[in-house]
């Protein structure tokens, strides 16, 4: 592993939302009822602006190659057709909650800090460079280890969520290590000198604060 590679995978393994308090009691089987739905439904906002931004990313690549690689990621959230997707997965996780998928797609009991914190990583990929938006992708190195302990600890904890409405995070574990291997190939390969090293490392640790402050702002509630 190249000392760039280590650099990148060491901003996570210190600032990823896996060390957030939020994270932590969600895991130990401490969040209330109606914490966790406070968490579903804001975590859309962010769901939902994940193709929106991947359309910003796809729009700068200039080979047929690599807009068909992000094509692919924009088709794993909105789906193929009606009723596919992530988002649709995510819907249902709200369904499985307790939450009707009308009030999510209203947007009604967005927190302000999540509108924030989302729009902050949609604005970074839409006036970014490429290397610096498939870089702050880069927190799905680690994601797929998180959704692995979040079903786990949905799966002990809180039974009153029909686990059907786990599929999101199921089929999320294999997608996130796909995309984070192609990302990170993207940008070991695009980082040349070390200004661009250390753009790429800055956008990436911004995205850790983004996810970090989205959390703080569920775990403070409010509204
Ligand atoms: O639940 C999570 O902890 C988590 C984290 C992240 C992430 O690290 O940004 C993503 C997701 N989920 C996710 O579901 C997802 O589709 C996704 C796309 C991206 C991205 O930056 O392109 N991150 C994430």
């Amino acid at each position: 592993m190249s000392d760039f590679e280590a650099e990148l995978r060491a901003v996570p393994e210190k600032r990823y939302h896996h060390l957030h308090p939020f994270n932590l009691r969600m895991h130990a089987g401490e969040l209330s009822e109606q914490e966790l739905r406070r968490w579903i439904l804001n975590r859309f906002h962010y769901q939902r602006h994940i193709p929106i931004k991947d359309a910003l990313i796809m729009a700068k690549l200039e080979t047929p190659e690599l807009r068909r690689m992000w094509l692919r990621r924009i088709q794993d959230h909105d789906g193929a057709a009606e009723g596919e997707g992530g988002i649709e997965r995510w819907l249902r996780l709200g369904e499985a909650a307790g939450l009707r998928r009308e009030l999510l797609l209203s947007g009604e009991g967005v927190l302000p800090g999540v509108r924030l914190a989302v729009e902050g990583y949609v604005n970074l990929c839409r006036l970014g460079s490429p290397l610096e938006a498939v870089a702050a992708s880069l927190t799905e190195l680690f994601a797929p280890d998180l959704m692995r302990t979040r079903i786990d600890a949905f799966e002990k904890h809180y039974r009153w969520i029909d686990p059907d409405g786990l599929r999101y995070f199921r089929i999320r574990v294999d997608q996130g290590r796909q995309d984070s291997g192609e990302a990170l190939a993207l940008v070991l390969d695009w980082a040349r000198d070390r200004a661009d090293q250390e753009r790429a490392i800055a956008a990436l640790s911004y995205k850790c604060d983004v996810l970090w402050a989205l959390l703080d702002a569920v775990d403070r509630g409010g509204s």
